[in-house]
Order: C-alpha cells, then sequence, then structure tokens
C-alpha cells in the first residue's frame, strides 16, 4: 500500500516535470498579457482622469490614450487567443503521449492483464481517466507558476504609481493563499472522492453492458439498476461537494479583492478629504491602482478553479500504478519460418495462476511432430486452456521450457509467434462491423479470390443468402445477430486466410449442438491438413479424432496414446 503511494507520487511527480516544460510558451504569454493589462488600465485612468478634472486636458491629448487602448486591447486579445491555442494543444499532446504509453504498458504486459484487471476499469483508465488530465496540463500546471508571477509584476507596477496602494493590495492577496490552504484541503478530499465515485461508476456501468444479457437471463436488472442509481446518487453528492468547495474558495478571493478595493477607495477618498489633493496626477493614479486590482487577483482565481484538476493527476496516478508491472525480458531475437511446418515439445513444464492455491500444471513433458495433431483431453479444470495460453505467449511456465522446432518461444519475437499460429477459441471473437471485416479481421489483403475461398471453406455462404445484406450484414460486438455457429465459422475462415503451420484450437465446439458441432469439427480436420494441430476439448465428438490423445489430469499427463 504504502509502495503503491509512493510510486503514485513518482508516477505523478515526473507528469509534472514533463508538463511544465511544455507550458513555458504560455507562462511568457501570460506575463506578457498581464503587462499589457497595466498598460491597458493606465490608458483607461488616464481617459476618465481628463473627463473628470478637465484641466488634464491641456497637458495630455486623450486621442493619443483612446489609440494606445485600442491598440493594447488587440494585442491582448491576440495573446489570450495564443494562450488558449498553446493550451489546447499542450493538453492534446499529454493525452496523446499517456494514451499511447499506457497502450504499450499494456500490450507489453499482454493478454494476460486480463486476468487480473477488469476490461471495464481499463477502459476508464485509458479512455476517461487521460482525458479528465487535460485540466492539469492546460490549465493547473500554468496557474501554479503564474498564481505568484503574475500578482508581483502588477505589484511592481502599482508601486512606483501608489507604493501604500501597492502595500494594500499585497496584504489582500497574502489573505489569499491563507484561505486557499484552509478551503484547499477540503477541496483537495472532495475532488479526490468525486474522482474515485466516477471511476466506480464508469467501470460499473461498462462491465454491466458487457454482461447485459446475463443480468437480464438472471432476474437482477432490477437489483443492478438499483445499484447503478446508487452509484449515481454517491457520484451527485460528491460533485455537489467539490462545487460547494470551489464555490467557497472562489467566495474568498472575491472578498480579499472588495477588501483591497474599498481600503484603496478609502485612503483615496481620504487623502482628498484631509489634503485636498484633487490633483490630476492624483487622480489618474488613484484611478489606476483601482482599475488594476481585479487583474491582480485574476491569476489566484484562475489558480483556485484549476484546483480540482490536480486532484485529477493524483486520481490517474493510482490507477496506473495499479499495472501489473511488464516483466523485463530477455530480447525475444529468434524468428520462426512461417512456411515451415512447426514441432511443439513441452519440457518438464509446471505453472501455477496464484501462489496460495499451487501447481495448477505439473511437469509436462510431451513432444508434437511437425504436422501431427495432438488432442488435450481432460476434465474441466484439468488445465487444457492453461497450456493454450501458454503456447500463444500470454503466460509462461514457472518451470521447464516449450519449444518451437527446438527454440524455447520465449526467446522467439512476439510477431514471429503470431505469425505461425491461429487461434481458435471457445467463444469466437467477434467485433462490431460487417461480416466481411470480421472475416478480412485475420488477413486485411486477401485478395476476392482468397476471401471468397474462405467462405466457401468455413461454409459462412450456407447462411449468408439469410442476411439481409450479405457479407456486408452488420453484427454486434460479441457476434451479436449471428447464431454460437454462424459465428465459430467466422473463426474458421479467419485461421484459413491466416494459413498458419500451428492451429491451436481451445474447445472450439464446447458451446453448440451435436449437429453443428459435427460440420465444424468436419471443417477444421480439413484445415488441420498439413498443419500442427492441437485441440483441447472434453467433448465426447473431439475425443473420436485421430492424432495424439494426451489425458490430462489436474495439470498432470496421465497417459499419452496415439489413436488411428
Ligand atoms: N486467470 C486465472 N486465474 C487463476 N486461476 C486460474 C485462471 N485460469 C484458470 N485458472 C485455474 O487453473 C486451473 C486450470 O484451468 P483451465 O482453464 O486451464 O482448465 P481447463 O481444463 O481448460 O478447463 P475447461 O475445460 O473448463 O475450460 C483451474 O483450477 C482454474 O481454476
Amino acid at each position: 500500500m504504502q509502495k503503491d503511494k509512493i510510486k503514485s507520487k513518482l508516477w505523478a511527480k515526473q507528469q509534472t516535470k514533463i508538463g511544465q516544460k511544455a507550458v513555458f510558451p504560455i507562462v511568457i504569454l501570460s506575463l506578457l498579457s498581464s503587462m499589457i493589462a497595466v498598460g491597458l488600465s493606465w490608458c483607461i485612468a488616464q481617459i476618465l482622469g481628463i473627463m473628470l478634472v478637465p484641466t488634464l486636458s491641456l497637458s495630455f491629448d486623450v486621442s493619443v490614450f483612446i489609440i494606445a487602448f485600442v491598440l493594447l486591447s488587440i494585442f491582448r486579445a491576440i495573446f489570450i487567443y495564443s494562450e488558449e491555442l498553446f493550451a489546447a494543444k499542450i493538453g492534446l499532446q499529454a493525452r496523446h503521449r499517456l494514451r499511447k504509453e499506457l497502450v504499450q504498458r499494456i500490450m507489453q504486459i499482454g493478454p494476460s492483464i486480463l486476468y487480473k484487471q477488469s476490461s471495464g476499469g481499463l477502459t476508464t483508465l485509458i479512455a476517461d481517466h487521460v482525458e479528465s488530465l487535460d485540466g492539469y496540463f492546460s490549465r493547473w500546471l500554468p496557474a501554479s507558476i503564474l498564481w505568484f508571477l503574475s500578482p508581483c509584476i502588477i505589484l511592481v507596477f502599482i508601486f512606483f504609481v501608489q507604493p501604500w496602494a501597492a502595500l494594500i493590495i499585497g496584504l489582500c492577496g497574502l489573505m489569499v493563499p491563507i484561505a486557499q490552504a484552509t478551503f484547499g484541503i477540503g477541496a483537495a478530499v472532495a475532488a479526490r472522492q468525486q474522482f474515485v465515485a466516477m471511476t466506480r461508476l464508469q467501470a460499473r456501468f461498462l462491465d454491466r453492458i458487457q454482461g447485459i444479457a446475463t443480468i437480464v437471463l438472471a432476474g437482477r436488472s432490477e437489483g443492478e439498476t438499483e445499484k447503478l442509481a446508487k452509484a449515481a446518487n454517491e457520484l451527485r453528492k460528491r460533485t455537489m461537494k467539490v462545487l460547494r468547495v470551489a464555490f467557497l474558495s472562489s467566495a474568498s478571493i472575491d472578498c480579499a479583492m472588495i477588501v483591497a478595493i474599498v481600503l484603496v477607495a478609502m485612503m483615496d477618498v481620504g487623502q482628498f478629504l484631509n489634503h485636498h489633493d484633487t490633483s490630476s496626477v492624483h487622480v489618474t493614479h488613484a484611478l489606476f491602482a483601482l482599475l488594476i486590482i481585479p487583474e491582480f487577483f485574476a491569476p489566484l482565481r484562475s489558480l483556485a478553479l484549476a484546483y480540482q484538476d490536480k486532484a485529477k493527476l493524483s486520481g490517474t496516478a493510482a490507477s496506473v500504478v495499479e499495472l501489473p508491472e511488464p516483466v523485463l525480458e530477455i530480447i525475444r531475437e529468434n524468428q520462426l519460418d512461417h512456411t515451415q511446418p512447426i514441432q511443439v515439445t513441452f519440457e518438464d513444464v509446471s505453472y501455477r495462476w496464484d501462489e496460495k492455491r499451487g501447481n495448477v500444471l505439473n511437469h509436462l513433458s510431451f513432444d508434437i511432430k511437425a504436422r501431427d495433431t495432438a488432442l488435450l483431453i481432460g476434465a474441466s479444470g484439468a488445465g487444457k486452456s492453461t497450456i493454450i495460453s501458454m503456447l500463444l505467449g500470454f503466460i509462461k511456465p514457472n518451470q521447464g521450457r516449450i519449444l518451437f522446432n527446438n527454440i524455447d518461444i520465449s526467446t522467439i519475437s512476439y510477431d514471429s509467434l503470431s505469425s505461425v499460429t491461429a487461434w481458435i477459441g471457445q467463444k469466437p471473437v467477434i467485433f462490431a462491423g460487417t461480416i466481411k471485416e470480421n472475416i478480412l479481421f485475420a488477413k486485411p489483403t486477401a485478395t476476392e479470390d482468397e476471401l471468397q475461398s474462405a467462405i466457401k471453406f468455413a461454409a459462412i455462404d450456407q447462411y449468408l443468402s439469410s442476411l439481409p445484406k450479405g457479407l456486408d450484414t452488420f453484427i454486434g460486438e460479441g457476434g451479436f445477430g449471428l447464431s454460437g455457429g454462424q459465428a465459430q465459422r467466422i473463426s474458421i475462415a479467419r485461421a484459413y486466410l491466416k494459413d498458419a503451420p500451428l492451429l491451436l484450437l481451445d474447445e472450439p465446439t464446447a458451446h453448440l449442438d451435436p449437429l453443428t458441432e459435427q460440420d465444424i469439427f468436419k471443417r477444421l480436420v480439413k484445415l488441420a491438413q498439413n498443419r500442427t494441430v492441437i485441440l483441447a476439448t472434453h467433448s465426447a465428438a473431439g475425443q473420436q479424432l485421430n492424432g495424439l490423445h494426451l489425458r490430462l489430469e489436474h495439470g498432470r499427463l496421465i497417459s499419452q496414446e496415439r489413436i488411428g
């Protein structure tokens, strides 16, 4: 826990360091903009002064100040616009960089990440958490530098014009950090709680959407709706608390500003009454000091407004450090020729998912010759899918080695491993898109002829005519709109298109009726020709297939015999 806190602080510090370098142009532009604001206030003070004290017009030409006012306003508009552009660009670049880093890290860890993290949580991290950091980079970081620099510059100008007004404004300004520090602790806690509540709601919502069919079938719709409503209500309460603290914090700045204006105005009026000082110089100086006060407090207000953006960084940091560390690997430099057949060897392989639960695979040793078919047979929980996950490179043995053509697979590059392997799982992975897009996923460069033969091979043509748009029929995520058998045929067409020398089949007929199962097996046997095939099955039809039958029990190889 403590270790995670240190890690998340380090990550946040690193992000701040990267971000601070990027916001340098915004800081410069904003400081220049503050100086222009001083000039603008000076021009307005002179114009008003001339209007209030007619004798002033004898020594100053009002048109000079009007022209200067217009020019400075144009410059200020340009500077503010450029600041906004830079801020948007910095936010965009930071989000792009973070998403790239996180996706790379997840890819490095591989699909095994889903054994420990929910897909809802990962999606929330990459999509929403990273998105919420826009304000940290584009608003909070510049504001955290400018809240001190800009008021100091403005104070120097006021000091030259009315030193005692500078003293009053400076003292009122000092009250703001004290008030902010008081509200800040509450604001940080409220913002962090709101962030956690939002994350929980998003992850829960996504997970429940994915499992909507199970929820409806289990009659849990009302219960789940209630839980979602509770989470949404929690988020509403937390959001209101953040807004309340933000309002109080903003009100404290307004109070300090009003006190400064009143005190400066009273001092000026006092000077006028006591010393009858209505000289033109005094009037314009007094006006200038009053007009510049809102500019003095503006950076402090920006800091208070961006305060909640700061909490989002620590929230995201906590989620980032929860990601498992990618295992440092030896450089995988071996390559396999994907046109050559593959021989698979297990040498004393053991594996445990969890230290406490012990080995799920125990000292497995066997050899599958190139172009041979091997069947992994065993009851549920025997370890068949774990073996397939290892062959796919998702997990690595805790002991022993797996060899492809006598090369340890942990030394073979992922690209090469993927090019020699085709995989069909229990449940076909179908993306939202057309049937054609889903088949071509295995080989986007396939020609029309290749596509047609894949369709024929997998017998997809048998049901195409019953679909409204044939190959261009849109199917939902997870194969929504297709039967289990129809979806599995898409997997077969993909494997056919990929034409890899090693075919891994993990209970491909698990959810099919006997007739469809028979037909799918017929096609798989055809697909197996000239390839090395490893089929995990506990179906009776699967166990009739010819090949090397490897029987597993509680992760141990209890027999191996050749059938047929
Ligand atoms: N991600 C995981 N985390 C922890 N334990 C796991 C995980 N996946 C599988 N196991 C455990 O490993 C053991 C072997 O599971 P595996 O899925 O490999 O068996 P199987 O023979 O393929 O079963 P089935 O035929 O039901 O798919 C089981 O005890 C299971 O509980």
